[in-house]
C-alpha cells in the first residue's frame, strides 16, 4: 500500500460479544481514494467490524482513526462525513423513492437541492414518483445508497451491497461504486464473501477470516500472491526417480501420483532447465505445464490457512 495518509485506520482493533471473541487484533488501513474490498466467508466478522467502525458495537480494544482524528474523542463530527449501507436499507414502502430520500433529508437537515441531486447519481430519477414497494431488490439498494449520500460524505461503508442481487443489479451497483469513486472522489470500503465480485471493482483488498485480517493490499498485491502460487505439472513414469535423480531442480516438488509431480514455479528459465535436464538424464518426458490458481483458489487457500499475510 501507498504511504499516504490513510481515510481509515483501525489499530488493535478488538471486539468481543459477551465472552466470545468475535475480533481480534484488525488493523485495517484504507487509503483516500480507494475502493477497499473487504472479503470474507460467512460470519468472518465483516458486519461486526462495519458496525464497530460506524460506533453502532463498542470495541473492546484498539481504536479507529477516521480522516486522521481519533474516533473515541470526536465520534459524532467524523460520523457525520461516512455514509452507510447496512444490508438491507429500511425504506418506508408506502411512500415513494423521493419521499423516502426526503423523509430522512429533513430529519438531518441537509439542503433540499440534495434530495434531486442523489437520486440523480443512483440512477433513480425517472423512478422517484414511485411506491418503493414496486423497487426492485437493486432500486432499493440504489435508493438506500442515495440516502446514505446526502450529506455528500467523504466515505462510504457498504456492507453486502450486491447480496441477493441478479447479474445486472450487479452490474450496475459496480458501475455506480466506480462512477462515485472517480467522479466524485468518494472513498468506498464495500464488504462481500465474493472475490469474483471485488476483484472487478476494488482497488484494495482485505480478507478477513474468523475475526483476524489475513490480507492486507493492493488488487495487484493479491494477484501477486496468486502468481506466487502458481506450480508446475510435470508427468513421468516414476515422479520418485524423477526427484532422487535432479533434487536441486526439484526442490520443494511434491508428488502427487506415482507419475505426477506438483514443482513449485519459479522462472520460465528454471522450466527450460529442467525439461533438459529430465531428457538428458533419460527419463521420459511426457507432460510439462504451467498451472496457475484463480484468484477465487487464492482466496480459499488465504481463508482456509489464516495464514500470516497481513502486511
Ligand atoms: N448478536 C450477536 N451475538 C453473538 N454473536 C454474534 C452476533 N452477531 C454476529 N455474531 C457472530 O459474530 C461472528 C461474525 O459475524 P458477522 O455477521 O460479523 O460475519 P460476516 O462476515 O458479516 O458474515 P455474513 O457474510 O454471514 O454476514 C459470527 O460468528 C456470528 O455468529
Amino acid at each position: 500500500m501507498s504511504s499516504s495518509f490513510p481515510l481509515l485506520e483501525t489499530r488493535a482493533l478488538a471486539f468481543r460479544y459477551g465472552s466470545r471473541s468475535i475480533l481480534h487484533d484488525v488493523h485495517l488501513r484504507v487509503e483516500p481514494g480507494s475502493i477497499y474490498g473487504f472479503l470474507g466467508p460467512n460470519g468472518a466478522g465483516k458486519s461486526t467490524t462495519m458496525r464497530v467502525l460506524l460506533g453502532l458495537l463498542r470495541p473492546a480494544s484498539g481504536s479507529i482513526h477516521l480522516f486522521g482524528h481519533d474516533m473515541a474523542r470526536h465520534r459524532v463530527a467524523l460520523l457525520n462525513r461516512v455514509g452507510a449501507l447496512i444490508e438491507n436499507p429500511s425504506l418506508y414502502d408506502h411512500l415513494t423513492g423521493r419521499e423516502n430520500v426526503e423523509a430522512t433529508r429533513r430529519i438531518r437537515g441537509v439542503a433540499s437541492n440534495r434530495t434531486a441531486e442523489v437520486l440523480h447519481l443512483v440512477g433513480l430519477t425517472d423512478n422517484a414518483h414511485r411506491p418503493a414497494r414496486e423497487y426492485s431488490l437493486g432500486m432499493r439498494q440504489r435508493l438506500g445508497l442515495a440516502i446514505a449520500l446526502l450529506s455528500d460524505p467523504d466515505l462510504l461503508l457498504l456492507d453486502e451491497p450486491t447480496n441477493g442481487l441478479d447479474p445486472n443489479g450487479i452490474i450496475d451497483m459496480r458501475k455506480l461504486l466506480q462512477q462515485l469513486r472517480e467522479e466524485h472522489g468518494k472513498t468506498i470500503v464495500v464488504s462481500s464473501h465474493l472475490i469474483g465480485e471485488i476483484e472487478k471493482v476494488a482497488t484494495h483488498v482485505g480478507v478477513i477470516q474468523q475475526g483476524s485480517l489475513v490480507f492486507q493490499g493492493s488488487l495487484p498485491d493479491l494477484q501477486q500472491l496468486q502468481t506466487g502460487r502458481a506450480r508446475l505439472v510435470l508427468e513421468t513414469d516414476c515422479a520418485d526417480t524423477c526427484r532422487n535423480l535432479l533434487p536441486r531442480l526439484l526442490a520443494g516438488a511434491t508428488v502427487a501420483e506415482p507419475g505426477t509431480l506438483w514443482v513449485p514455479w519459479v522462472s520460465k528459465e528454471h522450466t527450460a532447465e529442467l525439461a533438459t535436464a529430465l531428457v538428458s538424464a533419460g527419463l521420459p518426458l511426457y507432460a510439462l505445464r504451467l498451472e496457475q490458481p484463480s484468484l477465487e483458489d487464492t482466496f480459499l487457500h488465504l481463508t482456509e490457512a489464516k495464514s500470516e499475510l497481513v502486511k
